[in-house]
């Protein structure tokens, strides 16, 4: 159910268009999107695809995670309520690869919206070159979150009003460090995956982090005061396991956690390690868990040139390590410093697509979120995450009184 009226609206650049009095902008709504979608967010990450697209006036048919399918019906039960007209939003569950693949080979599909991993985000895109359609891409990250010592680690937060880039206390980034790193248990594909620390305050900051570590409560997330659930599933906390031992094997330290929690099942402790190195898979893959990797660096070319590599080859190592091995990924990065000139040098010198300073928590709608290199292609929120459901059109009108 999809029409394709368009909507004559003279867009951008009115000053070009002036001066070409007869020609104008038109744009139309893509069509039919097919919206593919994880487990991490499940209510967020189709909400943030389905807004735009139904603003724009597209019908959507989203393909929800397997392992959080109840999220998403709710979602269709709420726009029932809300009477959306039937066949607008539609939820469609079963065999991943299959319904993929339907989505790819359906002409009547014209854009597809996928969040998740790399290795799907390939295939997808690869796909997606039978009908040339648009495809938005949300992959993994491995965010750097890079600690000046120019940090002024004395100085105590009073209150919210004198946390201004230019005051960052101890407490405050260890705050926004937890808040960056453990949010979602570590399940966040925006979450400081490496923790860059200048080596003059290192060990100051390794444990004053980890002492606010251990106060997260772990447990039930319906119980108050609890900050760290459990993991996904069986396999999330063998991949965990799996980087550490990695870690531990090449001389890293476990200061805190290191194992899974006394609850049982898939809860893991909230973990701080040190001595970690870049050729580790600690710090080359995505965790998705509850571990912070501390990593010592001298200068601010180094941590930039540490933060940048995210290239597997470039370190010598086998592809074959670990099946998702990171290549070339730029999605969120995050900094913290006191200096007002590095504020804005190092972000422009980060190749990420988000960059949080003095900001562990930087997600929002009205602002372009999306990945550079392989974190992705287009931006969710903000007017560029409108474009992503439009086609641009131009339109030449010829002089209807020419003779
Ligand atoms: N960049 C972002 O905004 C963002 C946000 C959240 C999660 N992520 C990433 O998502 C990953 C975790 O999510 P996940 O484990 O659910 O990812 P995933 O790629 O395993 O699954 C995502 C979705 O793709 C579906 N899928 C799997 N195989 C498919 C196929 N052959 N054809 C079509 N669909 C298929 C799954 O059923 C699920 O609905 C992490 O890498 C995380 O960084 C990225
Ligand atoms: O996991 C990715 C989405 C996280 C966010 O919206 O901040």
């Amino acid at each position: 159910m999809w029409c394709n009226h368009p909507i004559y609206t003279i867009l951008q650049y009115p000053e070009v268009l002036r001066s070409f009095e007869k020609q104008f902008s038109v744009i139309n709504f893509i069509g039919v999107v097919g919206a593919i979608t994880p487990w991490n967010f499940p209510l967020a990450i189709i909400t943030r695809k389905v807004g735009p697209a139904l603003a724009c006036g597209c019908t959507v048919v989203v393909k929800p995670s397997e392992l959080t399918p109840l999220t998403a019906l709710a979602v269709a039960e709420v726009a029932l309520q809300a009477r959306i007209p039937l066949g607008v939003l539609n939820v469609v569950m079963g065999n991943a690869s299959d319904i993929g693949d339907a989505l790819l080979a359906s002409p009547e599909v014209r854009k597809i919206t996928f969040t998740g991993s790399k290795a799907v985000g390939k295939k997808l895109m690869a796909g997606a070159a039978g009908t040339v359609k648009k495809i938005s891409l949300e992959l993994g990250g491995n965010a750097p979150c890079i600690v000046f010592d120019d940090a002024d680690l004395d100085v105590a937060v009073q209150g919210v009003d004198e946390c201004v880039v230019f005051v960052v206390s101890l407490t405050m980034l260890c705050n926004l460090q937890l808040a960056s790193k453990f949010r979602n248990s570590g399940q966040t594909c925006v979450c400081a995956n490496r923790v860059l620390v200048q080596e003059g305050i290192y060990e100051k900051f390794a444990e004053a982090f980890s002492k606010a570590v251990q106060n997260l409560q772990v447990g039930d997330g319906f119980t108050e005061g609890v900050a760290q659930g459990p993991l996904i599933n069986e396999a999330a906390v063998q991949k965990v396991e799996s980087f550490l031992q990695d870690a531990l094997s090449k001389g890293a330290k476990v200061i805190l956690g290191g194992k899974r929690h006394s609850l049982g099942m898939t809860f893991y402790e909230p973990t701080v390690v040190t001595d970690v190195k870049s050729d580790m898979l600690l710090a080359r893959e995505e965790i998705f868990g509850p571990v912070a990797p501390l990593l010592r660096f001298k200068t601010e070319e180094e941590a930039i040139r540490i933060a940048n590599d995210t290239n597997a080859v470039s370190l010598g190592l086998e592809q074959s390590v670990y099946q998702t091995l990171s290549i070339t990924i730029g999605l969120a990065a995050y900094i913290f410093t006191n200096n007002v000139q590095r504020t804005w040098r190092v972000p422009e010198a980060l190749e990420y697509g988000v960059v949080g300073v003095n900001e562990g928590i930087i997600s929002t709608e009205v602002a372009p979120f999306g990945g550079f290199k392989q974190s992705g292609l287009g931006r969710e929120g903000s007017k560029y995450g409108i474009d992503e459901y439009l086609e641009l059109k131009y339109v030449c009108l010829g002089d209807m009184n020419r003779n």
